[in-house]
């Protein structure tokens, strides 16, 4: 059985892409072959533009969120995640904060990219993302569609040879990324997506994107999305998840301390110190006590 690359999913419907880059609508079969968009799978024909997915190999890692009532996937097997956000609309940060933790907690590396620095409004928002340069995380500046080729050369050396997933609330500059990376984004949606997705043109649906004809270089553009919750946490574990309270945390008077009241606590120490911001203070609490909340 031939290995393919999900490469969009639509549904019960997957596209699939075989050795060769041929893509071609697949149906899994039964609850084993269940799929997202980056998994490898053993699939078999069915017709000359068709086939039925046998099985999904295992994963590297998942990228997901999850909330009270259900799991939702991003995709599967990345090197790295680009966290887009832009001068306006202003971006939520505990959604940015969400993201990173997601991804740290998936083990998968990440990077912010603040888009549309050509607008007045850009000090204010690049003083929100100092947290996040602080604790040791690349803060890129891009203007997509202002300076779309010094953003494409600040962009290419990290993405080379990498499967990267853009994550991003609507209107930030994802399309015009893709567009300016990929001239031939519209073709690789391809006949097929078009023609299940009824015509429509606008992100409803993770995509896979090759930058290269050799397919070594990747970016899988996802819709905006409102929720992320984070339910696959233990609220234990959340601080390990967020590298400025970790770095704290190990000078905690208990083990177990929530650093939300504990006293001795080194996590409110080194905010009191102005080592953590009050923002990702704020933040961490929110979560902490959305993961400690009854599961219904
Ligand atoms: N000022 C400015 N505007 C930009 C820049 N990059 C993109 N835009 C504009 O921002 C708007 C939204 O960009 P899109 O690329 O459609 O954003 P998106 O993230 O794909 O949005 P959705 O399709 O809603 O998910 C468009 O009007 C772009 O022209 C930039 O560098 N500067
Ligand atoms: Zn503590």
């Amino acid at each position: 059985m031939d290995l393919g690359l999900v490469v969009r999913g639509h549904g019960r419907h997957y596209i699939v892409e075989d050795s060769e880059g041929r893509r071609r609508v697949c149906h899994p079969r039964g609850k084993k072959s269940d799929c997202v968009v980056g998994d490898q799978v053993r699939w078999a024909e069915v017709s000359a533009d068709e086939g039925v997915i046998e099985a999904v190999e295992p994963r590297r890692n998942l990228l997901f969120r999850q909330d009270e009532w259900k799991t939702k996937s991003f995709a599967a097997n990345l090197d790295q995640l680009l966290v887009l956000v832009a001068v306006e609309p202003v971006f939520s940060e505990s959604q940015l904060a969400r993201a990173l933790i997601a991804a740290e907690s998936a083990g998968i590396s990440a990077r912010v990219a603040l888009n549309k620095t050509d607008l007045p409004g850009v000090a204010a928002q690049r003083e929100r993302l100092q947290p996040y340069r602080d604790m040791g995380l690349t803060v890129m500046e891009l203007a997509l569609r202002e300076s779309p080729e010094a953003s494409a050369e600040a962009l290419r050396p990290w993405l080379q040879g990498k499967r990267t997933f853009v994550l991003g609330p609507s209107g930030t500059g994802k399309s015009t990324l893709i567009n300016l990376l990929i001239p031939d984004a519209q073709a690789q949606v391809g006949d097929i997506s078009q023609a299940l997705n009824s015509g429509r043109h606008t992100t409803t649906t993770t995509q896979w994107y090759w930058m290269d004809a050799a397919r070594e270089t990747a970016l899988i553009d996802s819709p905006g999305f409102q929720e992320f919750g984070l339910r696959q946490i233990e609220p234990a574990q959340l601080p390990l998840l967020m590298p400025d309270l970790r770095r704290h945390a190990g000078g905690c008077r208990f083990y177990n301390c929530t650093h939300l009241h504990e006293p001795g606590c080194g996590v409110r120490a080194a905010l009191e110190a102005g080592e953590i911001s009050a923002s990702r203070y704020r933040i961490y609490g929110e979560i902490f006590e959305e993961l400690s909340s009854k599961r219904w």
